[in-house]
């Protein structure tokens, strides 16, 4: 490919950027899109920090209600307290009780990168994603096409935004990989029967591609487990329910933190 075809090729991927964003977004949520996201990497690899993504989430289609009682400012303030790398919010209304307002309502207390977590299936989302204060967009390779994947990490890309592609086999992952990634999160849980295991984080740890984030996702219960999946290379935790299943899941993140130390 010429230099041309190439500046062609980049420069209609940021004329279609712009187009999405004069079309979706407000005048009041521009102030946000114009923020420069923060490094999904940078704050996973900081040693300072314990690697947790700590999530914030009321409900889950598994477990019914985890727990309704709590603010999103209390809680994810605790989480950063508690020495999380990034947080998780989930935006999903009907399945997970989330709200945009939730992530816009973390964003506007913390400064760690924040992942929206919900089911992409639309450029649309992306760039909503940035208007609400997210960092990190989140891609499920059980739900896109390899096509799909590509077209909207790049486009995350293009806004500055990191990707989380999650697969929950070698095949998802195989057929998913592609530029633009910055993190691949391994799901313990499968999505079509619930079934946990984190022997699937373990299996898939070999096959994620050097350069890229190693995240193990769901049903992450105690310390020890971290341990091993550090010494599988495992950079990332995404947990939820077992801090969001205590009435102050800030201070049993603290708790699990000092453990962990
Ligand atoms: O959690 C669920 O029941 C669920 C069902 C269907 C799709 C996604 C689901 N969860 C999303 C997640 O990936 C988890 O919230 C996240 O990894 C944290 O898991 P956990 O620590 O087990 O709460």
């Amino acid at each position: 490919m010429t230099i041309l075809d190439q500046i062609v090729q980049k420069k209609k991927k940021e004329v279609a950027a712009a187009k999405l964003i004069t079309s979706y977004i407000h005048l009041e949520e521009r102030e946000m899109f114009v923020r420069e996201p923060l490094s999904f990497k940078e704050f996973l690899l900081d040693p300072e920090r314990s690697g947790i993504i700590a999530e914030f989430k009321r409900k889950s289609p598994s477990k019914g209600i985890i727990n309704d009682q709590v603010k999103v400012r209390d809680v994810t303030q605790g989480y950063v307290a508690a020495g999380a790398s990034a947080l998780s919010v989930l935006t999903d209304r009907h399945f997970f009780m989330g709200a945009k307002r939730d992530l816009l309502e973390a964003r506007k207390f913390n400064n760690i990168p924040i992942l929206r977590k919900d089911f992409m299936i639309d450029e649309y989302q992306i760039i909503e994603a940035k208007t609400l204060g997210a960092d990190v967009i989140l891609l499920i390779a059980a739900i896109l096409t390899p096509e799909e994947v590509k077209q909207f990490a790049a486009l995350a890309k293009s806004i500055g935004l990191n990707t989380l592609l999650e697969v929950h086999n070698l095949e998802e992952l195989e057929r998913s990989i592609c530029d633009n990634l910055d993190a691949i999160g391994v799901n313990n849980r499968n999505l079509a029967d619930f079934s946990v295991s984190v022997d699937t984080s373990f299996q898939l740890a070999g096959h994620i591609p050097a350069g890229v984030l190693k995240i193990s996702e769901s049903a992450i219960s105690n310390t020890h487990v971290i341990r091993q999946l550090k010494e599988a290379g495992f950079n990332g935790f995404l947990i939820g329910e077992n801090f969001m299943r205590q009435p102050d899941p800030g201070l049993a993140m603290q708790e699990f933190v000092n453990e962990l130390r």
